[in-house]
């Protein structure tokens, strides 16, 4: 099976390169900027044409939560028309798309973990041009599976993981918000399960699990509780550590609104893909230990 994969240099293009490798039976050609531009509808089609691929994981996205409130118009045209023309181009050549979609597309004023049948009502510019993208994805491709997760990290690139361990290298306490809750995700455990959803997207009958589903990690936490388990085990294992202070949201004026409560329940995932993420902390130690052991000197 050859996957393309867009945005090369994201977290969760490069787990997924990091996952099937030495699997023969799974192929990843990433696809990024210049040649593959969400900006520049022409370059899309002919990257990922030119890739002959039996399935389109559609990654890369404008991401920056807080910057995108002054840039509406370059995430709407990265996140839904761009979105959109991934999925179409997918569908041009009668293949299956994969797209990620956020957490943020809710409000966060639920009690429990949101449902795909839940409303969604983005606080956010981020959000909303990534619910736009949802809808642009499955009116583009009969052949979609839109995945929304949360609270991403990983080994790679930029993330709350990554800013804490740094944070805690010249920091005795860190102050962190304890009224934001969600799932932590490892990009690595997500891109287990897309090629798992992969292998029964490019079966016979594939059209009949297209959808939108949840998938992030098992499990709830504050964002002062991930900072915590993530401190914790540095200390444990020689790294930097730091007393996490708990602190409300109002305490970090920030140009982009983001949900109280964005928990997801999986449980679609669950049935039609027989997959479930792993308990974020064992997820978490796992990344912060490869982090600790590759860090330089
Ligand atoms: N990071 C997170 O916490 C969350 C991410 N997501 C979604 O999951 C997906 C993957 O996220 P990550 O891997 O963490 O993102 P990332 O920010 O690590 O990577 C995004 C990639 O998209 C690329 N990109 C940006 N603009 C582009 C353009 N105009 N043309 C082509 N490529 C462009 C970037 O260069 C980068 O390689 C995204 O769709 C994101 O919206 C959803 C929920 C949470």
């Amino acid at each position: 099976m050859k996957i393309v994969v867009t945005g090369s240099r994201g977290q969760l293009a490069q787990s997924l390169v990091e996952r099937a490798c030495g699997r023969p039976d799974i192929e990843i050609i990433t696809v990024g900027r210049p040649d593959l531009d969400l900006a520049r509808m022409e370059t899309i089609l002919p990257a990922i044409e030119r890739c002959r691929p039996d399935l389109v994981v559609s990654a890369a996205a404008y991401t920056a939560v807080d910057q995108a409130e002054s840039e509406a118009e370059k995430a709407f045209a990265i996140n839904a028309l761009g979105a959109g023309a991934v999925a179409e181009a997918a569908a041009s050549l009668d293949v299956p798309v994969i797209h990620l979609s956020t957490d943020y597309v809710f409000d966060g004023t639920k009690e429990g973990s949101y449902c795909e049948d839940d409303t969604p009502a983005p606080l956010s510019v981020y959000g909303a041009s990534k619910l736009a993208g949802e809808r642009a994805v499955v009116t583009a491709n009969p052949l979609h599976v839109v995945l929304r997760t949360g609270w991403v990290y990983s080994p790679f690139g930029k993330n709350f993981v990554k800013t804490m361990l740094q944070l805690a290298e010249d920091h005795e306490e860190i102050a962190v918000v304890n009224d934001q809750w969600g799932n932590p995700s490892s990009a690595l455990d997500l891109a287990d399960a897309i090629l798992v959803a992969a292998g029964l997207m490019t079966q016979r009958n594939r059209d009949q699990v297209s959808g939108i589903y949840h998938l992030s990690g098992t499990g709830i936490a504050s964002r002062a509780d991930l900072a915590r388990h993530v401190l914790s085990v540095s200390g444990t294992h020689g790294g930097p550590s730091a007393r996490v202070r708990n602190v409300p949201t109002t305490d970090f004026p920030a140009p982009a609104r983001r949900p109280a409560n964005s928990s997801l329940s999986c449980a679609r995932f669950a049935e039609i893909f027989g997959r479930t993420m792993p308990a974020w902390q064992p997820s978490a130690e796992t990344t912060v230990r490869r982090l600790l052991r590759d860090r330089p000197g």
